[in-house]
């Protein structure tokens, strides 16, 4: 399906692969096909200058190719112009990643503090609140960027073209998974809004990462397990995450397979040394990577929907299409 070829730049010292698409083709395969070949040969995904270079090979090849919009078109885009541009664009604001996983349960969260400066937030929380629109109704809003989600096959809508991400949030994109994400959703929680316990769906996604704006709130993660001599009794773990402003955290491992997390719906958050803090507007970007293939080998029939798939259990799957409802992209509700 796919016609690749790799060839030794000796001089930067790089692998350079150059593939060519068909038509026609799932644009998640094609890039997960070039990842891997990538991988076996080069063994160095995450390296941006050597992503960089792929991807710059990859773009000119395209460019001599005059095809009539279609998918592949939305993917090239994707694929070649946003890892450059990202990269680029964080180098030139003077930003760097530098995420350190956080000592706690659960385990495989990462962070990194002022994601960005507090003038470059000021000037975001502008842009949200001037410049965008907002759907009209109460509580947790969102707008959705990048790929959207087919709900039926579970993967990229292969009939809805890529939402192409606007100029404030290209230098907002983390550029540790060496690749762009496939959707990034921005979020409005005024006060007193929040959003149920949940996991993204583990089939559909891969990691995960949230950049928190504005006000401070405190994240529920939570895990259930049981312990009872016959395992009927079930108790419960909670652990509280403040999401401080600037902040950015990658939920992986434990922390995105096993626990669930949530914000609850209430004016004020109680810290952990007995001080009441009232909420206020904050704004939340989470960016998503499509998993491929879409299954999840954790186990987790607690959690996890391959799992449970393959227990034949079925659980209802509360989403809401992207835009229509208050819910924000595929996720598994728990309450
Ligand atoms: O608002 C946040 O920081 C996280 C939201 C969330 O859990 C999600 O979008 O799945
Ligand atoms: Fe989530």
């Amino acid at each position: 399906m796919h016609r690749m070829a790799l060839s030794k730049d000796y001089h930067n010292e790089r692998i350079i692969l150059k593939s060519k698409q068909e038509e026609h083709i799932n644009p998640v395969q094609h890039h997960a096909a070039i990842e891997t070949l990538y991988q076996e040969h080069a063994k160095a995904i995450f390296d941006p200058q050597i992503y960089l270079q792929i991807h710059i090979n990859y773009d000119e090849e395209e460019k001599l190719k005059r095809r009539k919009p279609n998918i592949a078109d939305a993917t090239n885009r994707r694929i070649s112009t946003s890892p450059i541009k990202a990269i680029r664009k964080r180098k030139e604001s003077g930003y760097s990643s530098n995420m350190e996983e956080v000592p706690i349960q659960p385990r495989g969260l990462f962070w990194q503090n002022d994601f960005i400066t507090h003038e470059h937030e000021a000037r975001l929380i502008q842009i949200f609140q001037n410049e965008l629109e907002w759907p009209e109704r109460s509580g947790r809003l969102s707008l959705h960027y990048g790929y959207t989600f087919d709900y039926k096959t579970f993967g990229v809508d292969p009939n809805v073209p890529f939402k192409e991400f606007p100029e404030w949030l290209v230098p907002l994109i983390p550029t540790r998974e060496g690749r762009p994400p496939d959707q990034v959703c921005l979020q409005h929680y005024p006060p007193g809004a929040g959003i149920p316990p949940h996991v993204d769906t583990h089939s559909a996604y891969d990691q995960l990462y949230a950049l928190s704006l504005g006000a401070p709130v405190m994240m529920q993660f939570a895990r259930s397990s049981d312990t009872g001599p016959d395992g009927d009794s079930e108790q419960k773990e909670v652990v509280e995450v403040d999401l401080t402003p600037r902040s950015m955290m990658q939920m992986s491992g434990d922390s995105r397979l096993h626990w669930t997390h949530g914000i609850k719906k209430r004016k004020t958050d109680t810290l952990r040394d007995g001080t009441v803090r009232r909420r206020d507007d904050r704004w939340s970007i989470t960016y998503r990577w499509v998993r491929e293939p879409a299954v999840c080998n954790c186990g987790n029939t607690k959690l996890c929907d391959t799992a449970q798939q393959q227990l034949g259990i079925e659980r209802e799957l509360r989403w809401k299409k992207a835009g229509e409802g208050t819910t924000v992209g595929l996720l598994q509700k728990f309450e």
